[in-house]
């Protein structure tokens, strides 16, 4: 109790200097925006950097924050390796990536947290905030351990960043219940904290979050901590408060379901480095890359050479086997390596198919795993190990010769 009394306090003595320096602060800022004035036409005349934006959403909405080549480094470590990012006004970007890639440092850049090594620009609403702190930036971060006062009741809770602001007591209490309205919470304004199940709690986090109306909401993988029925409940919720808000959602997940099921786009990294970005969609059925693939879930993902490429379809030998699938473009050629990778999903048992547009091998069934809904067979194949998710789970029985799949449901990409 005692350490959360001396948090608050430390945060109310740094509202208050911040109070106390605002004519210091507005007159920084009116010289930030004047330098801002005269940086504008050498800022439209430079070249921006392949940012790529949301082509499906948002389409009009200006970036409302653009990170230019940033590389950050702790030590010998380089966090963040020559990094470009943007999101636009309202869209719900989602950094994915496995333990370490970099997702944290990014947030924490944009935060203000931490200062990048080397950026070329880092804007926030097209005001270069590299040298702005943390406190100044017009973004809030919500994160999985909710960082809420225990000694405080919800309602105090939500009404802290507008009491250290020094908005007017029935304004605090007005704009708090709104906030503790959107997120279905109203009814527990004089509850303690304790009284709250984590759910509870991490809405809460959320309310107090936006009820200072930032332009945007960094979240640091704000589900983390919830079980599975939870988190999927929370996904959805937070869907619906991100469109009521039409606010710029930066969310941090190391979960590719979560990146599927929420975002307008995802980014996915890879130690440092930006893997692939591109929709929901473009992740899930164009993967670039092997690590792409494997990432989004691709279950088989056979290494061979390119024979040839007709169109949009690429000709791959594997082990001495054909096979056809998909290729997304770009320049390769013959005798290159590739990777044809196929979702267990959309494999089928059975002899070769009329249709001739799929591939086939024969096979042999291993163990299969009973999964409730569905069973995971595993297959030998000249390919090697193949894995096929079976609804009909009576189509196991017996040897059925061989499996096939659709040209079009196989995806060809770089290793
Ligand atoms: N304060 C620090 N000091 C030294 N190295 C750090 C520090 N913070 C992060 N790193 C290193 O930087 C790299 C990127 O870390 P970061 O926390 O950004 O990754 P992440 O993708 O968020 O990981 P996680 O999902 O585990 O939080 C890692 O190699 C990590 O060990």
């Amino acid at each position: 109790m005692a350490c959360w009394l001396l948090a608050e306090r430390l945060a109310d003595r740094l509202s208050r200097v911040r109070i106390i320096r605002d004519g210091s602060v507005g007159h920084r800022r009116a010289e930030r925006r004047r330098s801002l004035i005269t940086t504008t036409s050498e800022r439209s005349s430079r070249a921006t950097p392949d940012l790529k934006l949301g082509e499906k959403t948002k389409l009009n909405a200006p970036p409302i924050l653009e990170i230019v080549h940033a590389t950050h480094r702790y030590g010998d470590t380089v966090a963040l390796d020559d990094v470009s990012v943007a999101a636009r006004q309202g869209e719900f970007l989602t950094i994915l990536g496995e333990s370490g890639s970099g997702k944290t440092t990014l947030l924490r850049m944009i935060s203000g947290l931490e200062r990048p090594s080397e950026v070329q620009a880092l804007r926030l609403n097209g005001e270069d905030v590299v040298d702005l702190p943390a406190y100044e930036r017009n973004c809030t971060t919500v994160f999985q351990s909710y960082a809420l006062f225990p000694h405080l009741t919800v309602g105090k809770n939500v009404e802290y960043g507008l009491r250290v602001r020094g908005v007017p007591a029935g304004e605090r209490e007005e704009r708090a219940r709104a906030a503790l309205g959107m997120v279905r919470l109203e009814d527990t304004f004089e509850r303690r904290i304790h009284q709250l199940s984590g759910g509870q709690r991490q809405r809460v986090a959320l309310a107090r979050a936006i009820v200072t109306r930032p332009a945007m909401l960094l979240l640091d993988e704000p589900l983390g901590a919830l079980d599975e029925k939870l988190r999927q409940d929370m996904q959805v919720e937070l869907m619906e408060i991100h469109k009521r808000l039409s606010m710029t959602f930066v969310y941090i997940t190391h979960s590719q379901e979560e990146a599927l099921t929420m975002s307008d786009r995802i980014i996915l990294m890879r130690r440092g480095k930006i893997a692939q970005e591109g929709t929901p969609q473009e992740l899930f059925d164009q993967p670039a890359s092997r690590f792409t693939a494997a990432f989004m879930g691709v279950e088989n993902l056979m290494e061979g050479k390119l024979v040839a490429l007709q169109g949009d379809r690429a000709r791959v030998e594997v082990a001495g086997q054909v096979i056809v699938g998909r290729w997304p473009g770009g320049v390769i050629n013959p005798g290159e390596d590739v990777v044809a990778g196929v979702r267990a999903e959309r494999l089928h048992l059975g002899p070769p198919p009329a249709q001739a547009e799929a591939n086939w091998l024969p096979c042999s069934l291993q163990g299969s795993i009973y999964k409730g809904k569905y069973l995971d067979q595993t297959a030998t194949t000249p390919v090697g190990e193949i894995k096929i998710r079976l609804w009909e789970q009576s189509a196991a029985q017996g040897e059925p010769g061989g499996i096939w799949w659709k040209q079009s449901d196989c995806m060809v990409m770089r290793p």
